[in-house]
């Protein structure tokens, strides 16, 4: 079924109210939040919605919709001046959800290691081979932090280790960890969503057996591990810092990012105190801080 939707601007405090009066009173099927400014904001938690400052919002409806109804319906509304910039488009119809699968290849990281989208072919058979679809989590390879911590990974001797995946998204680290060498990974993430996808990955990659995946509440309480990598965001590594160090072992590494550049120095002071920290490692905005534990 073709689709047809109006896009319109508004401010992050009454975005919410139009999506609203959308859906309950114009007959949109969804009404969704476009950044009109390109301001990133790094991950909501599950459930949470947070809106930029400039928002579009953009109304989404079956082709047969009456436009001029919803105009008029708009134009009435007092949440919006009545000569508001609008602008209607027709779309086709398409599998909006995996539409970027459209533009993601197979990728080097490091020496061995390949990312590849499980429909596609992989482009070196005899290398370390991830075959990989996200599903709704993050973790393609394409993010700087996830290729960070995959070169990471390539560079160490993961032969026989133990991991531990604080965050593990799609599963791409602790699958890249297992396929690499490691003979056990514990991935831990707060999303269900992210849970299923790795678990699905792992199956994917006959490594499902190797595996296993805990919500933090139930993760297992006094493991420690050789290698751990954590690329969740500087807020939670700071505040998780006693945790993650601890689920180091000694003579053991950690490697974590979602860390923008300029938090590098402030997060470094999380974890210099039991660890001897590598130089950071940088890539566009993002980098990655590893080190080891005497
Ligand atoms: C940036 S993604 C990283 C995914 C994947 N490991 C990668 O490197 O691409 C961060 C993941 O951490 C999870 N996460 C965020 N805060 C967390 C927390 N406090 N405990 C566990 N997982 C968390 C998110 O749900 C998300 O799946």
């Amino acid at each position: 079924m073709p689709w047809i939707q109006i896009k319109l601007n508004a401010t992050a405090e009454n975005a919410e109210a139009i999506g609203d009066m959308l859906m309950e009173e114009t007959g949109a099927l969804s009404a969704t939040f476009l950044d009109a400014q390109d301001t990133p904001v790094f991950e909501p938690m599950p459930g949470e919605t947070r809106l930029w400052g400039d928002t579009d919002v953009i109304g989404l409806y079956d082709a047969e919709a009456d436009m001029d109804f919803v105009l008029n319906m708009l134009k009435n509304s007092p949440l919006i001046a009545e000569d508001f910039a609008y602008k209607i488009e027709q779309l086709e119809d398409k599998d909006w959800e995996r539409e970027w699968m459209v533009n993601f290849h197979p990728m080097r990281f490091g020496r061995r290691l390949w990312i590849c989208p499980s429909w596609r072919e992989a482009p070196e058979p005899n290398a370390v081979n991830v075959l990989l679809d996200p599903g709704l989590a993050f973790g393609t390879g394409t993010h700087p932090t996830t290729s960070l911590c995959l070169e990471w990974l390539d560079g160490q001797d993961l032969v026989g280790k133990t991991i531990i995946d604080f965050g593990c998204g799609s599963g791409i680290l602790a699958i890249a960890a297992l396929k690499l060498g490691a003979e056990k990974v514990i991935g831990i993430d707060i999303d269900p969503q992210a849970i299923q996808a790795s678990r699905d990955n792992a199956e994917r990659n006959g490594v499902s057996d190797k595996l296993a995946l805990f919500l933090p509440q139930d993760q297992p309480t006094d493991v420690q591990a050789d290698v751990v990598v954590a690329n969740i965001l500087a807020g939670p590594l700071r505040e998780l810092s006693p945790v993650i160090k601890s689920l180091v072992k000694p003579g053991g590494k950690l490697a974590i990012s979602g860390v923008l550049e300029i938090q590098a120095e402030d997060v470094s002071t999380y974890y210099s105190d039991e660890l001897a920290l590598d130089p950071v490692v940088a890539r566009d905005e993002w980098c990655r801080i590893s080190g080891y534990k005497a």
